[in-house]
């Protein structure tokens, strides 16, 4: 009788099992207090939450991460769901315009791993270019296109190793770090790193988290933004990494400039992800399984902010804070800067990239190989600004 549910008292959820902390921050304790109402959870791997699960269970509110697709084949026959949250940067794969019309409301979790991936992309370039630790005269120049909380934070990181740093957003004012067109990144810079969200010519709802431009995004699509024109104007030694969403380069154009320049590159994301074949795998020098925000600080964030958002929604006062989760931290940036030596004890990249490589069976990465690597993701933690 008592696990029975009832929809009069209940506040079903069900999240995406891969979300950190799902039972500290929704329970009846956090949530439930002053509405009186009993929180029952029903975890499931993302890619099980489907339309008949919902008939099944009739939840009030959906957590989710990027891998579930929220939209109206999920929920054109469903009336439970008023609360959407996805624990991640990315929007993509929530069709914003009709949870809008449904008057669904939907929070994401803006800037939450804005320094994790920041601190993997540092991790990759100084792994393949440990030269770059060195103030020269002649310091690198990080390319870095979308200036968003990603691409700026980044470019911060790079400003205090002494580089040169050319940004490219056009949906941003020109600034001392909005300074170049995106053809002077792609044929100037020594590094070039993505950090756009994945649009297309007819979206205009992808940024949330950038609401202040989102109308605009239509005209700036990121789909194959790196295609064959852009890697031929980008010189052979030119290391390019994407962190972002894996379609935002064109990946049969990709390996065929490999084959042909023998370029550097590090994807951490993938055209036809959760898939890889082993044909691109094989050329590139860093590979890892969507992991760049994987830090035990960015997934805790990013529950943090769906959290907070909900308990606005339902009108309580958040009881649960990430910091009284967080063990201490004791990875500081100042020290890695002063005893670059100790990149691998702050992040071993390489362990991510080896871990992906040895799940290779019958020419290619399977899907369920690549999900299992970031469900068992090993702790890690974010450096110290
Ligand atoms: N690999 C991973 O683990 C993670 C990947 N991501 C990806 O990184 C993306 C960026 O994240 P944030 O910086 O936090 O997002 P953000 O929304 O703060 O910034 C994105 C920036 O890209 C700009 N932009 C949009 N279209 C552009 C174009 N065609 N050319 C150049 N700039 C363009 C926007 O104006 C915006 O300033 C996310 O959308 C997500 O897809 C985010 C977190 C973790
Ligand atoms: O925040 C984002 O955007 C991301 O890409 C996530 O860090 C990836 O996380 P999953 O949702 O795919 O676990």
């Amino acid at each position: 009788m008592e696990n029975k549910p009832n929809a009069a008292t209940d506040l079903t959820i069900v999240a995406d099992s891969n979300i950190a902390s799902l039972s500290e921050f929704f329970n009846n304790d956090t949530l439930s207090g002053t509405t009186g109402r009993r929180v029952r959870m029903i975890k499931v791997a993302g890619r099980d939450i489907d339309a008949q699960l919902l008939a099944d269970t009739q939840p009030n509110v959906l957590l989710i991460r990027s891998v579930t697709h929220v939209n109206a084949d999920l929920l054109k026959d469903n009336d439970s769901v008023r609360f959407v949250g996805s624990a991640t940067i990315g929007t993509d794969h929530v069709d914003q315009d009709y949870l809008a019309a449904r008057r669904i409301h939907f929070a994401n979790a803006a800037g939450c791993s804005k320094h994790s991936v920041a601190q993997y992309v540092l991790s990759a370039i100084l792994t393949l270019r440990p030269e770059y630790w060195q103030r020269s005269s002649t310091p690198p120049t990080l390319g870095i296109i979308g200036l968003g909380n990603i691409g700026s934070t980044l470019a911060q990181y790079a400003s205090s190793l002494g580089w040169q740093v050319l940004g490219y957003d056009p949906l941003l004012p020109a600034s001392s770090l909005n300074n170049a067109s995106f053809a002077q990144v792609i044929e100037k810079s020594d590094l070039v790193s993505l950090h756009v969200p994945l649009t297309d010519k007819s979206s205009a709802t992808s940024l949330a988290g950038s609401a202040h431009h989102s109308s605009h995004a239509h005209e700036y699509p990121t789909r194959h933004l790196i295609d064959k024109n852009a890697l031929d104007a980008m010189p052979a030694s030119t290391l390019l990494i994407n962190s972002a969403r894996g379609p935002v380069i064109d990946a049969a154009a990709l390996q065929a400039d490999i084959e042909r320049t023998g370029r550097q590159v590090v994807l951490d994301v993938f055209e036809h992800e959760p898939q890889i074949e082993e044909a691109l795998l094989s050329k590139l020098a860093i590979a890892t399984p969507h992991i760049a925000g994987y830090t035990l600080e960015g997934k805790l964030r990013g529950t943090q902010m769906i959290y907070d958002a909900l308990c606005e929604k339902l009108s309580i006062s958040p009881a649960q804070s990430m910091h009284q989760l967080l063990p201490l931290n004791m990875f500081l940036w100042s020290e890695l800067q002063a005893h670059p030596d100790r990149l691998v004890k702050f992040y071993d990249i390489m362990q991510d990239d080896k871990a992906l490589r040895a799940t290779l069976a019958g020419g290619q990465v399977k899907a369920a190989a690549f999900d299992q690597l970031r469900r068992d993701y090993h702790l890690r933690r974010e450096w110290q600004f």
